[in-house]
């Protein structure tokens, strides 16, 4: 595996270890999935046989679709806000998901968005070469599965990982890659004004003041995960992402047109249609912690799919890394009648959990539940 000898290993790992080193990573982690040029499905992207044995279970739901809710006049009527603000709630104790139309970013800000990835991308391998990493401290990183040591199968996706600071300077914009530099600092700036909006509404929806869950310092920084999904010559053999919960508060996620991301939902999987111009929301599993149950973290994958690419990026709310910043249930919301659910998090060991765990094995919050 070219350059990741920095890697820890347990005897675990060995095997697959193996197995990776047997797959020649320079055709699809240095370059991208996208070229390859793989014909079939090699072994490490080829889920667990009882997964496989699982899916045939599964009905194809199509009748029924996560919320949309209309964002429009929200800050100068009240009563729609009221109105509003119920949805969400609804929503997010019943889903964990949802989606926003109307939300104040313009369609040309997602469009070149969208279009920035792409042409990440499918740029030459030697541009992309230099974003190249697995090391978490650097801002910008790609590769094809941050998991891959491990994790029981690899996805069928490539990723560039871009973290922002609240207040991007230049220095910081220099570092991103120049196919999508604009296109990314422009959409982040008004992707966080979203989250600190969507913030005081699930402030509201839980009965506390607009501003709690932004004072909490939930939407401090963001990381833009910006996922690329290439077509797939055997997409029922594997999966685009691997059931998961999101680990931060709250993320927002844009998509193209092409489906393939579904949720559980009463044990049978939901599609999550893209709807022009409109963005998914959903719950993380420390939104859940904080609110003690209340809002709720669901689980979701990604479907691969034979045509492509499908396109999102994800906008993780996830706190920024800190020695000091500890998050637990918040005390207005605990009573005798409702007491704590979950444990205290020191949130660099929470986040230090979920990376050094496969997406496929991270268990969320059943490590902090009382
Ligand atoms: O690509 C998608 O639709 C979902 C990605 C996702 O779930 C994630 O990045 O956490
Ligand atoms: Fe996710």
């Amino acid at each position: 595996m070219a350059g990741e000898t920095d890697v820890c290993v347990n005897d675990q790992q060995r095997d697959r270890i193996e197995m990776l080193k047997a797959f020649d990573e320079t055709k699809a982690g240095v370059k991208g999935l996208i070229d390859s040029g793989l014909l079939k499905v090699p072994k490490i992207f080829v889920r667990p046989s009882e997964e496989l044995t699982q899916e045939l279970t599964y009905k194809n739901i199509t009748e029924i679709q996560v919320p949309v809710i209309d964002l429009s006049d929200i800050q100068i009527n009240a009563d729609r806000r009221k109105r509003i603000v119920e949805q969400v709630r609804m929503a997010s104790e019943t889903w964990g998901f949802f989606q926003v139309v109307n939300h104040g970013i313009s369609s040309t800000v997602l469009d070149a968005m969208i279009d920035g990835v792409r042409k990440f991308n499918e740029q030459d391998v030697e541009e992309k070469k230099k974003y190249y990493t697995r090391d978490i401290k650097r801002r910008v990183r790609f590769n094809s599965n941050y998991d891959l040591f491990s994790s029981k199968s690899a996805n069928w996706r490539d990723t560039l990982a871009i973290s922002f600071s609240d207040q991007i300077n230049s220095e910081e914009e220099k570092e991103l890659p120049d196919s999508c530099r604009e296109s990314a600092v422009e959409y982040s700036k008004h992707v966080t004004v979203l989250g600190s909006t969507l913030l005081e509404l699930l402030s509201e929806a839980l009965g506390l003041k607009p501003n709690h869950l932004y004072n909490m310092e939930c939407s401090k920084g963001h990381r833009l995960g910006c996922h690329y999904y290439p077509a797939c010559p055997e997409p029922e053999l594997t999966l685009g992402a691997t059931k998961h919960s999101d680990l931060g508060f709250l993320t927002i996620l844009l998509q193209n047109e092409i489906s393939g991301l579904q949720i559980l939902h009463q044990g049978q999987w939901v599609n999550v249609e893209p709807t022009p111009g409109g963005l998914v929301v959903n719950i993380g599993d420390l939104l859940q912690l904080v609110s003690n149950g209340k809002l709720i973290s669901n689980k979701h994958r990604v479907v691969a799919n034979c045509i492509g690419p499908r396109i999102s990026v994800a906008c993780f709310f996830s706190g920024t890394i800190s020695e000091v910043k500890v998050y637990g249930p918040i005390k207005e919301l605990i009573s005798e009648e409702n007491p704590s659910k979950y444990k205290e998090v020191l949130l660099t060991d929470y986040i230090m959990k979920f990376l050094n765990t496969g997406l496929d094995e991270y268990l969320g919050l059943d490590y902090y539940k009382l």
